[in-house]
């Protein structure tokens, strides 16, 4: 654990650095900044680490790879059953969020929007230790994207995130369109609604239009069903070839997509702003390698599944999309099920606290 030391000496003298793990590796890299300053990107040509917040007024967070080590980590063993911890605070705030479903819904009855995806944001009083927390993640999540980003602006914020946003590369990019939830359960074989199944649709939809011009061509993969921790998805990979366009141009069409803010974009986006009752920060933004290595690829993902630890407070940021049809009850339920997948990494720390 010497990356795992590093980076704590590195913490306590306030500057920035990210740690992350790809999906299905074993190998975590940490990328350290030797001063504190705020990096940003201006057109994407730059290298590094980027953390880019859900829309405009906080900065798109570029970490220097000042100094770059990676480090195989044993995470083997037993994943801790997901259990219900803290269910008392999961039911907080439940009549406000259902209130707001409602009135999405609404929204969404009178055409005006197709998709809303809507989120919150559940606020615990809690002190725990970061790279801890970390290791338990990386444990818990091998098939998710798992980062832990430290900048004095923007404290920690740490996630497992399921979601490609953009796989960039000389001659290729992939994405993936992945929508549905559904809780894991040990030996069954998910069965998907129409209801879930038509909404996934959508996003492939979007991706595919939001493609159209930038490459010549494309294909699209069967749908398939993703593991996210305890949580279960649908997903389908797109690939474009022949590319048109640049990183920044490929950016810019794919996010937000309508997994993390509905359609048509633009419109659920200044909805969301003006009606989800709180900024979602970095929350459903995206983060990742930003033209890495010899190749100078790209790999972004969405931010999903995440946090932001401040000294004595863990935000934890969990949503989910609303289409013709949807249920408020289950939608609630959806978000407490993404959040406990979040939530039972505290067990431990919270019985510390007594
Ligand atoms: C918005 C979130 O997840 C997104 C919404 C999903 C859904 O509506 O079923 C599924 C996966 C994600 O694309 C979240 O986890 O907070």
């Amino acid at each position: 654990m010497e990356l795992f030391n590093r980076l704590k000496k590195h913490y306590r003298e306030g500057l920035p650095f990210v740690l992350y793990r790809k999906p299905g590796s074993s190998v975590c890299t940490a990328l350290m900044q030797n001063s504190d300053s705020l990096d940003t990107t201006v057109d994407f040509s730059e290298t590094g680490f980027v953390m880019a917040p859900f829309s405009e007024g906080l900065p798109v967070i570029r970490v220097r790879p000042d100094e770059v080590l990676t480090e195989k980590i044993r995470t083997a063993g037993d994943r801790m059953p997901f259990s219900r911890f803290m269910e008392h605070s999961g039911q907080s705030g439940k009549a406000e969020y259902i209130d707001r479903v409602r009135k999405a819904l609404e929204v969404i009855k009178a055409k005006e929007l197709q998709k809303i995806v809507l989120s919150r944001k559940i606020s615990i009083n809690l002190k725990p230790d970061p790279f801890y927390t970390f290791q338990v993640l990386l444990r818990q999540f091998p098939e998710a994207f798992c980062y832990f980003l430290y900048h004095q602006k923007t404290g920690i914020w740490m996630g497992a995130s399921p979601e490609t946003l953009l796989r960039y590369g000389k001659d290729e990019i992939s994405t993936v369109s992945l929508a549905g939830t559904q809780k894991a359960v040990k030996g069954m074989d998910p069965v998907w609604s129409t209801k879930e199944k038509k909404e996934q649709a959508y996003v492939t939809r979007f991706i595919e239009q939001a493609l159209d011009g930038l490459a010549g061509s494309l294909d699209i993969s069967g749908t398939e069903t993703a593991k996210a921790g305890n949580l279960l998805h649908l997903k389908t990979v797109i690939r474009a070839g022949d590319l048109k366009a640049g990183l920044r141009q490929f950016i810019h069409a794919l996010h937000p997509t309508p997994a993390v803010c509905g359609i048509p974009a633009d419109k659920a986006r200044a909805y969301l702003l003006a009606n989800e009752g709180y900024p979602r920060a970095y929350y459903t933004g995206y983060l990742g390698e930003l033209n890495w290595n010899e190749d100078r690829n790209s790999h972004l993902f969405v931010n999903l599944r995440c946090m932001n630890l401040l000294d004595d407070q863990v935000h934890v940021y969990v949503g989910g999309g609303l289409v013709e049809g949807s249920d408020p009850e289950q939608e609630w339920q959806e978000t407490v099920n993404k959040s406990e997948s979040m939530l039972h990494l505290f067990r431990n720390s919270a019985e510390g606290l007594g």
